[in-house]
């Protein structure tokens, strides 16, 4: 990447967040959302993975990538993945979706309320990656400790208040996942847990490739496999950050290639902490409707083919509850 992108990618280093409608973001977020919202047209065979961040988006965009090139790695090996799937909301990204021709790859972290308004009569295809909202937070916790255009966490204990309070990156993840689930049962939209990748990747990446509509041999669908392992996409430079500019991230200390593990959040909260984040997690998923209140007409065939994939959001080892969003 030349210097003058890179510059560019830096904008507004200055401040360390930006708050728009009640909500913090990085600083390289567009400064007109609501243009972007008014003008920004979507299409119908666009792709956009959606996300609230530290939620495995990097992931997904690796195997649609893998997908759409039926298995090749050249093209994620060779360009990097900021530029391969661009980020809607930073000016940088909106130039290059801009200049993608057919059938646009992006994504977005951005909340449902500031998405364009095109977006929701067309029929691009969408899909929204959900992880247990615990490893979330030990995520971010490590990662925005080193990212340089946000405000960086002082300890964990500050970082869980703020993660519960919505005082992070892109919000409240109760509000962001609230939000986007008022989209479950749009046949062009496909929820997916990191829970699930991580228990059976064939079956995702086979239910990802038939929700884009692309049919792969079993050759690519084990090169798809073999590209999207953690090893794999921690080893690629073209996919592990590690080429963002030190301007962006303290690349000592942390990286976005991590532990990729589930349950870590086990081994960093207290048992307050946990009982403290079940209560916060019961009031404000008690608001989310099941899906099965939108009548039957609601249910898509995919969604009957996959009733049986549930969000398994609150894991509580300990009670052994499990709560379920059905998607
Ligand atoms: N291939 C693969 N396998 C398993 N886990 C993976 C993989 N790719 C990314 N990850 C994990 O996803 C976490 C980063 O989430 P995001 O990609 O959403 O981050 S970001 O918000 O876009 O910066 C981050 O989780 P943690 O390790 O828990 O921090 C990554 O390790």
């Amino acid at each position: 990447m030349d210097q003058t992108k890179l510059e560019r990618l830096a904008l507004g280093m200055a401040r360390d967040h930006v708050w728009m409608e009640g909500i913090s973001f990085p600083t390289t977020i567009l400064g007109d959302l609501k243009s972007l919202q008014d003008e920004f047209v979507a299409r119908d065979e666009d792709v956009i993975v959606i996300s609230y961040p530290k939620s495995g988006t990097n992931w997904i965009k690796e195997i649609i990538n893998l997908i759409r090139t039926r298995g090749d790695p050249s093209w994620v090996q060779s360009v990097v993945s900021w530029e391969r799937t661009p980020w809607l909301e930073s000016s940088f990204g909106l130039e290059l979706i801009k200049k993608q021709k057919d059938a646009r790859f992006y994504t977005s972290h951005l909340p449902v309320q500031f998405f364009p308004k095109t977006f929701f009569t067309s029929k691009a295809k969408c899909v929204y990656i959900v992880r247990n909202p615990r490893d979330i937070l030990v995520s971010g916790y490590h990662f925005w400790k080193a990212v340089k255009v946000t405000k960086n966490p002082d300890s964990f204990e500050g970082y869980f208040e703020w993660f519960l309070q919505g005082n992070v990156p892109f919000g409240s993840w109760f509000d962001h996942v609230g939000g986007w689930l008022q989209m479950r049962g749009k046949e062009n939209f496909l929820f997916i847990s990191y829970e699930e990748l991580h228990q059976d990747r064939r079956a995702s990446v086979e239910k990802i490739s038939q929700f884009l509509g692309t049919k792969l041999s079993p050759e690519q669908l084990d090169s798809v496999l073999k590209n999207v392992t953690f090893q794999a996409m921690k080893d690629n430079n073209m996919s592990n950050l590690s080429l963002l500019p030190d301007t962006l991230m303290d690349h000592s200390k942390a990286c976005l290639m991590r532990k990729g593990i589930v349950g870590d959040w086990e081994n960093h909260f207290t048992v307050a902490q946990s009982e403290a984040f079940d209560k916060v997690y019961q009031e404000k998923m008690a608001g989310i409707p099941p899906a099965s209140s939108r009548g039957s007409n609601g249910l898509t065939r995919l969604h009957r083919v996959h009733r049986l994939d549930f969000l398994r959001l609150l894991c509580s080892q300990r009670s052994k509850l499990y709560m379920m969003i059905d998607i």
